[in-house]
């Protein structure tokens, strides 16, 4: 066991402040470099320095030590090899509040360092450039990571910093005497977690780019998640909650809110679901989600109607909705929403005035957020000791093209009538499985959605369509898509019975000969789409 330290934590621990007295820099991103450098200066810190980044200190007139000076070594191989060398790392690594590593070091002529500031080559900048594999492979930075761990580890001794933007604090701590054991811990922290990212950048590289299996799936995958909010609490109060980033600064995480209460983990979950049904449309469209499910879902010449209609699928339910809408939300639209009560609201943007309608109501959260774009291509989904992985559901050429579908049953529908089938084949993979939506004029009237067989979500779907308008019997007349195919034709048969007059649905059922048969007894237009859109 000998190098292992036996002492306890306890005896370790050390809060008092360490002065730097000599400072190892080696940056990639040259922000901010010189104005560090400086102030380190001014507070009587030695500076050691790599190649460009010695150049840079030195050339501002600050003096600098070039790491070759200290290792005797000159740099080499492109490089490869700068401060990969006993007398830098036993510089970081002596663990000061030890007589043996201080002896040692002596014995040894090398000083310790008390401040390591270094970034990284830009590996993930360098992938998404669409670089070739070997200029990949040389962003690989190997000397950065091997110091910023060293010194992570060494936290009771040494302050590591990855990041300019806290070369403000790093100034602050110097000339207030040192860093506290508190700051070391928690710029270690942050240290392992930025080589830790960086790391599962390259291996998710090598997994899938680089050295990719047969199957096409990585034998790999990494993610690295930045905590971004404390929510007050998770999907019920007694469950601790908290948002993460992948920082890529896409999508809803990335969204800014404007105005209204603090997001909570179920405003999250719906707007999601919300910001991806209302995306489904090209047109403007808005979609009302409640507890992941669209209770209102339209499109419209303008935002302000698609509101209005969406807002009509189903009243009663869009009392506490999220709503989202596919383009800026303009003054009409507010006024319209701001009569409701309504949990969250986000759009692209929203015209001037709009903000100032919505913010009349104290508690609405008002969100902007780009439309989507950058999401990666695969979703995952946690199970007991598992994670599913699998490519997003989107609306794929085959099958969803209109001009893809095949006619089985009536006579061809008529383009007002095909426009709303496929509406409603858009709408219908808002819903959750077994869906099935009822839509007229490019609104949704009655939607079946979560049902444990199709019958009843075709029940489900009429009884909305005929109790949330008044009164008025919005089935009669409308048109219907089901997520998949009807397994029998009993749940075709309740739509026909309500006067659903054409529908779309994947066919594939191996009693799809009933189901047609059922259709052009009834008379009504079916066309099958190839494609079925499960949501679970
Ligand atoms: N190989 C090494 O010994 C080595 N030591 C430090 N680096 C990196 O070189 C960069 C700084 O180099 P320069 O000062 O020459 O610009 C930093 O991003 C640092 O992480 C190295 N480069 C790559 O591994």
């Amino acid at each position: 066991m000998s190098g292992v330290p036996t002492a306890p934590d306890a005896q370790l621990a050390d809060d008092s402040q360490r002065p730097v007295r000599r400072a190892l820099l080696s940056v990639y991103d040259k922000t901010g470099l010189v104005e560090l450098a400086t102030a380190l200066h001014g507070e009587g810190v030695e500076l050691v320095s790599t190649g460009s980044t010695a150049r840079h200190i030195a050339d501002a007139g600050v003096p600098v030590t070039p790491v070759e000076q200290l290792t005797g070594f000159p740099e080499c191989l492109e490089g490869r090899v700068k401060t990969l060398h006993p007398r830098v790392h036993a510089g970081i690594l002596a663990d000061t509040r030890k007589q043996d590593h201080l002896d040692q070091l002596a014995d040894l002529d090398i000083a310790p360092f008390e401040l390591v500031v270094v970034n990284l080559y830009p590996f993930a900048e360098t992938v998404a450039s669409g670089a070739e594999p070997d200029a990949v492979v040389e962003q690989i930075d190997i000397g950065g990571p091997s110091m910023v761990r060293a010194a992570a580890k060494n936290h009771p001794s040494v302050a590591v910093v990855v990041d300019p933007s806290r070369y403000d604090d790093v100034v602050a701590a110097v000339a207030a005497g040192g860093f506290t054991f508190a700051q070391r811990k928690g710029l270690a922290a942050a240290a392992f977690a930025h080589t830790a990212e960086y790391d599962v950048a390259v291996a998710n590289w090598f997994a899938t780019a680089y050295a990719g299996t047969e199957d096409g799936w990585p034998d790999f995958t990494g993610g690295a998640w930045t905590k971004q909010a404390v929510l007050r609490y998770g999907e019920n109060p007694h469950q601790e909650a908290a948002l993460y980033s992948d920082g890529r600064g896409v999508g809803l995480a990335a969204a800014e809110q404007l105005h209204g209460k603090e997001m909570s983990y179920n405003n999250y979950v719906d707007t999601d679901a919300a910001r991806r049904a209302a995306y489904d449309f090209t047109e403007p469209a808005v979609a009302i989600i409640k507890h992941a499910n669209p209770c209102g879902l339209a499109v419209g010449g303008d935002i302000a109607q698609a509101h209005a209609r969406a807002h009509a699928t189903d009243p009663v339910s869009a009392y506490g909705g999220v709503i989202a809408a596919n383009r800026p939300v303009s003054v009409a639209m507010a006024e319209q929403v701001a009569d409701v009560f309504t949990e969250v609201i986000v759009a692209p943007g929203y015209e001037d005035g709009a903000v100032e309608v919505l913010a009349r109501k104290k508690n609405l959260r008002i969100l902007v957020a780009d439309r989507p774009g950058g999401e990666l291509p695969a979703e995952t989904r946690q199970i007991s000791g598992g994670l599913l992985v699998q490519l997003r559901d989107t609306f794929q050429a085959d099958g969803d093209d209109v001009a893809s579908w095949t006619l089985a049953a009536g006579a061809a529908a008529d383009e007002a009538t095909l426009a709303d089938l496929e509406f409603a084949w858009r709408a219908v993979r808002a819903a959750k499985s077994n869906a099935v939506l009822l839509a007229a004029d490019g609104a949704a009237v009655g939607i079946g959605m979560g049902q444990v067989n199709r019958v009843d979500s075709c029940r489900l779907a009429v009884e909305r369509a005929n109790t949330l308008a008044g009164g008025a019997e919005r089935a009669r007349g409308a048109v219907a898509a089901s997520d998949a195919f009807f397994p029998f034709a009993d749940g075709l048969q309740v739509l026909l019975d309500a006067g659903v007059r054409a529908v779309v649905q994947p066919g594939g059922s191996v009693r799809d000969a009933d189901v047609v048969e059922a259709a052009k007894a009834a008379g009504i237009t079916m066309y099958f789409t190839g494609t079925r859109h499960f949501a679970h």
